[in-house]
């Protein structure tokens, strides 16, 4: 969906209004500026206007360092904020979670003890069993104890899970929902960018509110009580134990943080690794017929490479982090063991005791591991949801659903006044000039020009993809930008020059952004539209169809149909280049003919072919950014030495095989 952002807009698909972001203020930041009309985000894929002179690129020590590692603390502590809030829904099996939690970790931590009197048991001469239990009955209790406890553990995974997953679908939702309202030069600059946040860093937020917090939590119960359990059995052996604590706590906060910034980096890498791997699998045809397939191997494989070498750095800390903490924990066991050994040989703790020891350091331990793992996945957790909520909280700067409602029955003169325009990627190239256009209540304008000299521009900003960075556009007599977007869009019916397709349904595909047509109008617009074919289709209406799976002509009809259904009050036509066989150029001019004659909508079409343009009842030239002659097909091909005489001529020899220098057209 994302490929084609402008169908969708244009096609006013409604975003359920309740559905509201978290918070509606977009805070920049050090690495988030907000210019007007313009966002440059710190990500590169999603950055509309480049600053001139890119800023030196930081090494990830010189990212991660001291001095740095707070500066995007309140963006980090507002983000883990969210991230609890998206947990809130979640509540009830979270909580009933965290119980079996409590519940499993118990008996889990009253395994050691059990197996240090169990020692004691089988190694003094009279043995006694707590509240004078016989050795069956003592049995069946721990039996039926551990059973409890694993029946608890696996409902604690199963509550986590599924509220995990609940939670990454609605987040995944509320993304998409963000980047279906920003405006299309947003999502076309940073598709890659936005795929990435949908897809991995909702799943990366979700585990850390779920999975992370639920092992966190164990990790802090295994840890917490095991280490009273050993301070029961012995203090001054847990104080050695202890020794170890503070150094590897602190390694544990750099490695988080690290591993944050890391994750951060990865997730760009990703996004502009998916950007890549789309634009060539969406455009495969070209790839093939060009034969890229090379080309875009190596420029995958770059992308692939770099998101590697920052895996090779996670690796890298995560083995040395793990590897020391593993040699301190093991260091601090044989140390246990031997001053717990002369304990034992003194008489002081008894060997059963000194096992439970052993045993609860282990846990201790692993706890402490856990925790590590915990605080370095809620920091990716921190760094992915960073990223979710820029895209959740930013505004778009042509936004869809405030301003003036427009109703389907007004009708209005349109007219471009003084416009400027220079498109956000191309800052100081102007496309327009001082514009000025007026388009009377269902008139028909052909607008010709020179390729690349405007024209398909002048339907995009009157469908609001861009405003004018001068001047206005005004319908009866208002503002454009001051109505509801998406009211404004819906009054206007759209015919692309390379119509997309959506997978499904003919039927689905004509009623694109109109889901209640019924059957008959999706026939009447298809029959205005001459597409006779879909009659003569082993399904009728129901075929099924992807995204190029009808030939030029048939899409540029279905097109139309689609426009049509809206019954629009403006039509925005913008013919196809690539030319149609005669039949299919007739059946397309045919159908035009039908809604240019009915003088129900006021057209402005982008026009190419002579028989189209010679239809429209009036023809304006689009040249260097202005209107440079207008006139009626008659009167301009009459107007001796005229530009639309010369334009003509141009491409007529062009089509007779001529090659005509460009300073002469
Ligand atoms: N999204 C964009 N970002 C930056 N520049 C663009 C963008 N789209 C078009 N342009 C540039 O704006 C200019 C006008 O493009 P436009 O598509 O309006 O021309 P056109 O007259 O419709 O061309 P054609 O007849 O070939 O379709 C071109 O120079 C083009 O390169």
């Amino acid at each position: 969906m994302l490929w084609a952002p402008r169908t969708l807009l244009s096609a006013s698909s409604r975003f359920p209004s309740s559905v509201h972001t978290a918070n509606q203020c977009f805070r920049p930041t050090r690495h988030l500026r907000i210019p007007r009309n313009n966002v440059w985000l710190h990500s590169r894929t999603l950055t509309n206007q480049p600053p001139s002179k890119p800023p030196p690129k930081p090494s990830i020590l010189s990212r991660i360092l001291p001095g740095k590692v707070f500066e995007n603390a309140p963006q980090s502590t507002s983000s883990f904020r969210k991230i609890v809030a998206l947990a809130k829904p979640e509540r009830k099996p979270l909580g009933f979670a965290v119980g079996l939690l409590l519940v499993s970790s118990a008996v889990s931590m009253s395994i050691p003890m059990t197996i240090g009197r169990l020692i004691d048991y089988f190694t003094t001469e009279n043995p006694q069993i707590p509240f004078g239990l016989t050795v069956g009955q003592a049995s069946a209790i721990l039996l039926l104890m551990f059973t409890a406890g694993s029946i608890c553990n696996a409902g604690r995974v199963m509550l986590m899970r599924l509220s995990g997953q609940r939670i990454v679908a609605r987040l995944r939702e509320r993304t998409y929902e963000a980047a279906l309202r920003q405006e299309v030069e947003f999502v076309e600059r940073g598709e890659g960018d936005v795929l990435s946040r949908l897809n991995t860093d909702s799943s990366i937020v979700g585990e850390s509110i779920t999975q992370n917090l639920s092992d966190g939590l164990r990790a802090v119960v295994m840890s917490s009580v095991g280490l009273g359990a050993m301070f029961y059995l012995s203090p001054t052996l847990t104080m050695l134990m202890l020794a170890v604590v503070p150094p590897v706590s602190l390694g544990a906060v750099f490695y988080g943080r690290y591993l944050k910034k890391l994750s951060n980096m990865t997730q760009e890498a990703l996004g502009d690794m998916t950007k890549v791997a789309q634009e060539a699998l969406s455009a495969l045809r070209t790839v093939q017929a060009f034969n890229a397939a090379p080309q875009e191997q190596q420029k995958f494989h770059e992308r692939v490479t770099n998101v590697l070498t920052l895996a090779r750095k996670e690796a890298i800390a995560s083995g040395v982090f793990f590897g020391a903490t593993g040699w301190s924990g093991n260091v601090t066991l044989l140390a246990l063991l031997g001053y717990g050994g002369t304990l034992v040989a003194k008489g002081i703790i008894s060997v059963g005791d000194l096992s439970s020891l052993l045993l609860y350091t282990v846990y201790v331990g692993s706890g402490l591991q856990m925790l590590t793992s915990f605080f370095s996945s809620i920091m990716r957790g921190i760094g992915a949801g960073v990223r979710i909520f820029e895209m959740l909280d930013r505004q778009p700067t042509i936004p869809p659903h405030h301003g003036v409602e427009v109703s389907h029955s007004r009708r209005g003169p349109i007219k471009f006044e003084n416009l400027s325009f220079e498109y956000p990627s191309r800052k100081g190239v102007e496309i327009l000039t001082d514009f000025n256009l007026d388009v009377e209540v269902g008139e028909s304008v052909a607008v010709v020009g020179r390729s690349g000299s405007g024209k398909s521009s002048i339907h995009s900003l009157l469908l609001r993809y861009y405003d004018p960075v001068r001047g206005k556009i005004t319908f009866d007599g208002q503002d454009i930008r001051e109505f509801n977007t998406t009211s404004w869009r819906s009054i206007i019916g759209v015919v692309p020059q390379d119509p997309v397709l959506f997978t499904g349904t003919i039927a689905s595909n004509i009623s694109f952004g109109n889901p209640n047509a019924t059957r008959e109008e999706i026939e009447d617009a298809a029959r205005q539209a001459n597409c006779e074919f879909i009659w003569g289709m082993p399904h009728g209406f129901d075929t099924p169809i992807g995204r190029l799976s009808l030939s030029g002509g048939q899409r540029q009809r279905l097109a139309i149909a689609r426009a049509l259904l809206k019954k629009p009050v403006i039509l925005c036509l913008d013919e196809a280049t690539s030319s149609l066989d005669a039949t299919s150029e007739h059946r397309v001019n045919d159908a035009i003919d039908k809604i240019l004659q009915s003088r129900q909508t006021t057209c402005l079409i982008v026009a190419h072919r002579l028989s189209t343009i010679a239809r429209a009842e009036r023809i304006v030239i689009l040249e260097d950014g202005r209107i440079t002659e207008s006139g009626t097909y008659r009167q301009l091909v009459n107007r001796e030495g005229s530009r639309f005489r010369h334009l003509m001529a141009a491409q007529l020899s062009a089509a007779a095989g001529e090659s005509i220098p460009e300073e002469q057209i």
